[in-house]
């Protein structure tokens, strides 16, 4: 035996109160929505198409002079939960109208515990689907539903002359200051001002002339100051531009006010967005690319699906067409922004680099802006990447800040251009150039090939100081590093610690061999003997009056301290991580060197020449 099911409707209130609508102010967008689509259903020839809405007494009245409903349709549309009549035999969306889901009128039950629907059908034939337009007959009689929220209905014949729709609210206790004046003025305003439809609260109209990106204006500057105006009335913010906006695919026009300040990139762009002229959601996700973060936009779209819940848009392949599509918008904005106006396309980037730069990792055209237009950090200080290798012929970048600060000023005044790779996206950016341009490629430096361009001693200086040289190795021999002493810029600077990505390497595997257990420990044994085993230098400047003088000492123990002194601090200088070994020995040669002081031979050492 066959049966129908059974709806209990405070159940299904309940389930779209609590999980699909984020607040029961929806009522009157629903409401809203329905009497916009019957006008449309109704079609021109009709009636003007308007919605009043009327506040006071204790209830909300909701009149349109839209295509009504036969008694029959009232039975079969009103009061069947799902069933729409704005679904096709096969059950999709007609393109026209707002609605699709046939549960919209059930969040009347989210503020009142009954509906009232007085309407009559502007069909003389009736039905929804006949098309029989207006004229030619007397209307069918109107009727009156009343709808409870226990899930009760009565239909009985009602008084009403023109056709269309009534819909009345009584609120129930609680919900009453939902159904007040100046809310029901405040969110008519926000779903509806946009309406092509003439649509009054209490009398007052709250559509004009439509979307203000579409108003007709007498010249390109009349319009850009309207289009800021409403960018401030919205936003809150004086646009840096406005780009319009356009994608037929998706009947989609607005515009995208561009950010006048830096944002986090990982910021969720939310948009204004209008479907068929009725507000989905002030912040609706996912409407363009994520990179595109420095615009806020206002879009109206008559081909985008809302979900059920109608305050987000639905993911499907026109959504991500005309995400694509809007992107390119973007994209091309940027692009003749670059040919145009330089100046202000040097302004921008210098608020919003970071989403410029995240699109060039994606996009050629967006590496060639950030290649001409925008300011890396290098060892010549701030300049963008093509002036840089104009300037440099062999430039070379680091992967870090603080190698960067480390060896800018070394590096540079080597003669070896140095480009900051360390912040967000850099390196990456470096390492795509040279798949644009061959020419445009940068050379990662490895720290120990600077020292082929210090200069060495000449070869009697060089023989002078081996005793000392011999002496300052013993020092820092268990320390694991070599001592050189070169010539090189900048002067102030006594000593340097250079390591090659090979030694930090094998550093980084001997600490890791500690640390492991047996079988890894042997593993990485292995692993290490196949790595070159250069070690980290310590370069002594004998540009520097003070390494000057270390290397003019020649008692040994004094050497020692002076040695391990210099190796601390060229340790410290160059931000590099302080090992217990290494503290211990900064350490020790404070105190030796202070003991020298206070007991040492009259502060001279023993066969010190100076
Ligand atoms: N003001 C109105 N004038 C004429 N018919 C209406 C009116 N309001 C509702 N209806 C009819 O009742 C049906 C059900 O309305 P309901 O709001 O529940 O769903 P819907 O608008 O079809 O879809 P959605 O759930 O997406 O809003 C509509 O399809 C329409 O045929």
């Amino acid at each position: 035996m066959e049966q129908a099911f059974q709806v209990d409707l405070r159940g299904v209130v309940d389930l779209l109160s609590r999980h699909l609508y984020s607040s029961p102010r929806v009522y009157l967008r629903e409401l809203l929505q329905n009497a916009v689509d019957a006008i449309t259903a109704r079609g021109p020839a009709g009636a003007p198409g308007t919605v009043r809405i009327e506040t006071g007494g204790g209830v909300l009245r909701v009149h349109d002079d839209g295509v009504g409903l036969t008694e029959e349709e009232v039975h079969r549309l009103l009061a069947t939960i799902g069933r729409s009549s704005k679904r096709d035999e096969l059950g999709f969306a007609r393109h026209d109208f707002l609605g699709q889901f046939g549960i919209g009128l059930l969040s009347g039950f989210l503020v009142a515990d009954e509906i009232e629907v007085v309407t009559r059908s502007a069909r003389p034939g009736g039905g929804a689907g006949g098309d029989t337009g207006d004229g030619g007959g007397e209307p069918p009689a109107a009727v009156r539903w009343r709808g409870f929220a226990d899930g009760r209905y009565t239909v009985e014949p009602a008084e009403r002359d023109a056709p269309g729709t009534t819909v009345t609210l009584r609120p129930r206790p609680g919900s009453a200051e939902l159904l007040a004046p100046e809310i029901v003025q405040g969110l008519a305003r926000s779903y509806g001002s946009l309406l092509p439809i003439g649509l009054t609260v209490d009398g007052v109209p709250v559509t004009g002339d439509g979307p203000p990106w579409r108003a007709a204006h007498p010249d390109p500057a009349r319009r850009r100051r309207a289009l800021d105006a409403y960018c401030r009335e919205l936003y809150g913010f004086e646009p840096f531009d406005v780009i319009d906006l356009e994608v037929p695919e998706a009947g989609l026009t607005g515009v995208a006010f561009v950010l006048p300040q830096p944002v986090a990139p990982t910021a969720r762009g939310a948009h204004r967005v209008y479907l068929k002229r009725m507000l989905l959601a002030e912040n609706v996700e996912g409407l363009l690319p994520e990179w595109a973060f420095f615009v806020r936009c206002v879009v109206d779209a008559g081909e985008l699906r809302p979900t059920a819940s109608r305050e987000a848009l639905y993911e499907d392949e026109l959504l991500e067409t005309t995400r694509d599509a809007l992107g390119e918008r973007l994209r091309q904005w940027l692009v003749r922004l670059a040919e145009t106006d330089p100046g202000r396309l040097r302004g921008f980037l210098r608020l919003h680099q970071l989403g410029v730069k995240a699109m060039a990792l994606h996009d050629d055209d967006m590496l060639r802006i950030v290649d001409r237009w925008l300011e890396f950090e290098t060892s010549a200080g701030p300049m963008t990447l093509a002036e840089f290798r104009r300037r440099h012929a062999d430039p070379r970048y680091v992967t870090s800040v603080e190698e960067f600060r480390r060896l800018s000023a070394v590096s540079g005044a080597q003669g070896v251009g140095l480009v900051n790779g360390g912040y967000v996206h850099d390196t990456e950016i470096i390492e795509r150039l040279a798949g644009i341009d061959p020419g445009a490629r940068l050379r990662r430096l490895d720290p120990s090939e600077l020292t082929t361009h210090f200069g060495v001693l000449d070869p009697a200086a060089e023989l002078a100081l081996r005793p000392f040289l011999a002496a300052a190795q013993r020092a820092v021999e268990r320390l694991g590093c070599e001592v050189v002493i070169r010539d090189f810029d900048p002067a102030s600077l006594p000593a340097l610690y250079l390591t090659s990505r090979s030694a930090r390497h094998q550093a980084e595997m001997a600490e890791a061999r500690e640390m492991a257990d047996d079988l890894w420990s042997d593993v990485l044994g292995a692993l290490n003997g196949a790595v070159d085993a250069d070690r980290p230098q310590l370069v002594l400047n004998h540009r520097n009056p003070l390494a000057r003088r270390v290397t003019s000492l020649t008692g040994e123990g004094l050497i020692e301290l002076a040695v391990q002194g210099l190796y601390g601090q060229a340790l410290l200088f160059g931000q590099h991580p302080l090992r217990p070994a290494d503290t211990a020995a900064l350490n020790r040669s404070f105190l030796g060197l202070l003991e020298w002081a206070m007991h040492g031979s009259d502060g001279h050492e023993p066969g010190d020449t100076k």
